[in-house]
C-alpha cells in the first residue's frame, strides 16, 4: 500500500500480520484522497482502516507544511469510542509521536479544561459531535482553512442517535 515505514514498523510491533479485509479495501481509497463509506462487522479492524491512512497522510502533508494545523477530526458517538480511537492512534504512532499529535476532547472533563490543549493545534482532534461543535463555537478549534479529513466513526449510531444536526453544523 506504500505506507510510511514508521507506520509499518508500528504495525509489525503490534503483530498485525496482514491487513483485515476492510483495511485492505478502504485504506488505498483513503490514501488516494477519496471519500469512503465503509461498513463491516464489529471487531473487523475498522478503526485501523481509517487511523492508518490518516497517519500516513499527515506524515505526507507535514513534509511540506509551514505551520502546525488541525488537519483531521475524528467523530465518535461516545467517550469510550473516542478513547478507543485514541488508543489505536497511540499504538500506531509510537515511531512518529513528534510528527503526529492528537488529542481526545470527548466530554471526560469540562470544556474549559480542554481549551489549552487545542491552542497547540494538534494534527488530529477526536471527540463527540457535541463537544467538537462546542469547541468550534467557542473559537477554541479553528479548522476552516486547515481541515483535510473528517472521520465519522459508527456513522449508523451517529445518525440513529440524532447527531445529524451537530454533524451538519460541524460541516458548515
Ligand atoms: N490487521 C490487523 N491484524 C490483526 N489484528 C488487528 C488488525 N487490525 C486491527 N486488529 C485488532 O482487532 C481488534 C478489533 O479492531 P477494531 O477495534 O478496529 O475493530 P472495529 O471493527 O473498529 O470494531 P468495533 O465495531 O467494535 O468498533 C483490535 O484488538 C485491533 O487491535
Amino acid at each position: 500500500m506504500g505506507l510510511d515505514d514508521r507506520i509499518l514498523e508500528a504495525i509489525a510491533r503490534l503483530r498485525w500480520g496482514e491487513p483485515t479485509l476492510i483495511q485492505e479495501k478502504a485504506i488505498p481509497y483513503v490514501l488516494e484522497g477519496k471519500d469512503v463509506l465503509a461498513k463491516a462487522r464489529t471487531g473487523s479492524g475498522k478503526t485501523g482502516a481509517f487511523v492508518i491512512p490518516t497517519i500516513h497522510k499527515i506524515l505526507e502533508w507535514k513534509r511540506s507544511a509551514t505551520e502546525q494545523m488541525v488537519q483531521a477530526i475524528m467523530l465518535a458517538p461516545s467517550k469510550e469510542l473516542c478513547r478507543q480511537i485514541k488508543e489505536n492512534l497511540s499504538q500506531l504512532t509510537t515511531l512518529c509521536k513528534r510528527e503526529v499529535r492528537f488529542i481526545d476532547v470527548s466530554p471526560t472533563v469540562p470544556l474549559e479544561a480542554q481549551r489549552p490543549l487545542l491552542v497547540d493545534k494538534p494534527d488530529i482532534v477526536i471527540g463527540t459531535p457535541m463537544r467538537i461543535l462546542a469547541h468550534l463555537n467557542e473559537g477554541n478549534l479553528m479548522v476552516k482553512t486547515s481541515l483535510k479529513m473528517l472521520v465519522i466513526d459508527e456513522a449508523d449510531l451517529m445518525f440513529a442517535f440524532d447527531h445529524v444536526k451537530e454533524i451538519q453544523e460541524i460541516l458548515k
